[in-house]
């Protein structure tokens, strides 16, 4: 619903694209300044809550609504493959996103046991697995259509009402695409935003940094979402749609490692504050992550020495958030307890 309106949101032209970047909402004042007011109220020291207090406000203001809630937060997990793959530079063979993408359905991997953990509803998004995306060494990864397409499916994703989306991926290679939209975003070396990935090591790596070089040097100097087209991947573009789609439908966003976080970083430098409605749930091992969420000015939630991706990072975080909910909502006040609030 946009200001209680179901809204069907279409893109055909990146221009559609660019129109609905134009249209992102603010967060709501007043919630804000709700959950401002009733924070200093609860019985415990004023800030001793640290982070947390920062959580309830930060929902409450991208909700639009005091109190926050947390009753219906849903994960998305977006899978796609990658022409780079079969340059060598992941440490599996590809064949193993379509074989993670049935463990997602049969309930056996990590996001899983993490999502049932905090009551987190999971729907996997499988993107054209049997056709990889073009070597971006080459070209484009995708056209025009197939970006049009893929950003679609992330703005179909995200349902009204949703009280948090929880952001993760599955696509081997995807480090390598990550890398190379960092890279071409906020300038710098190749080997500063390439990392081991799935555990690549030696000439591996070395390989691998020559591909992400390669794949700025081919693509220089395009707009932000070309650089999305240009050096992303299926599952990449439907991340920045669903980031979107959350934004318009007012539903907060956790985002997870270097892949998610790559994924929308071109959003942030087509539209400055496009990633306000967004935390970074935590910061991955992926050396490059750490790197990038300090171009984007985020302080990540965790720093947990995951490095898996899945939307395994975000779902942890999302402890933190039902956490967060639970003080700001449920804690009496100093009135209502009978504490002095005397200092
Ligand atoms: O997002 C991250 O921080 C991250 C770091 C290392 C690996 N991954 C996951 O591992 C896969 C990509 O690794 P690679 O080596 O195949 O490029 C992909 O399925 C990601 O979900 C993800
Ligand atoms: C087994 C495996 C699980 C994953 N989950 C996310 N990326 C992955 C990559 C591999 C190789």
């Amino acid at each position: 619903m946009l200001g209680g309106r179901a809204v069907t949101l279409t893109v055909s032209s990146l221009a559609d694209v660019s129109a609905l970047l134009a249209a992102l909402p603010e967060g709501e004042a007043a919630a804000a300044a709700a959950a401002a007011a009733r924070e200093p109220r609860l019985t415990k020291p004023a800030g001793s809550l640290g982070r947390l207090e920062e959580l309830s406000a930060w929902l409450a203001t991208w909700q639009g609504a005091h109190p926050p809630r947390f009753e219906r937060p849903v994960a998305r997990v977006f899978a796609g493959n990658h022409g780079v793959a079969a340059l060598g530079v992941s440490a599996f063979p590809p064949e193993v996103t379509v074989q993670m993408v049935a463990n997602f359905q049969h309930g056996g991997a990590a996001i899983n046991q993490l999502c049932r953990t905090f009551g987190i509803a999971l729907d996997v998004v499988a993107l054209d697995l049997d056709h990889p995306t073009a070597d971006f060494t080459q070209g484009p990864a995708l056209d025009e259509a197939g970006f049009l397409a893929a950003f679609q499916a992330g703005l179909d994703s995200v349902p009204d009402g949703a009280d948090l989306l929880v952001l993760g991926e599955m696509g081997i290679g995807n480090t390598t695409p990550a890398a190379a939209i960092a890279c071409a975003l906020f300038g710098g070396e190749a080997a500063d935003w390439t990392g081991r990935g799935t555990g690549v090591v030696g000439g591996a790596l070395a390989r691998k940094i020559e591909v992400v070089a390669a794949g700025v040097a081919r693509h220089r100097g395009l707009p932000p979402l070309e650089i999305l087209r240009a050096l992303g991947g299926r599952e990449l573009v439907a991340l920045a749609g669903a980031t979107v789609a959350a934004r318009l439908r007012r539903v907060p966003v956790l985002l997870d490692g270097y892949v998610v976080t790559a994924a929308v970083a071109p959003l942030e430098a087509a539209r400055p504050g496009a990633l306000d409605h967004c935390q970074v749930g935590h910061v991955s091992a992926e050396p490059g992550h750490r790197r990038l969420v300090g171009a984007l000015g985020k302080a990540p939630l965790l720093d947990f020495g995951l490095r898996l991706g899945e939307g395994s990072g975000a779902a942890l975080a999302a402890g933190l958030v039902k956490a967060a909910v639970a003080c700001h909502t449920g804690m009496a006040t100093f009135d209502e307890a009978g504490v002095s609030d005397k200092g």
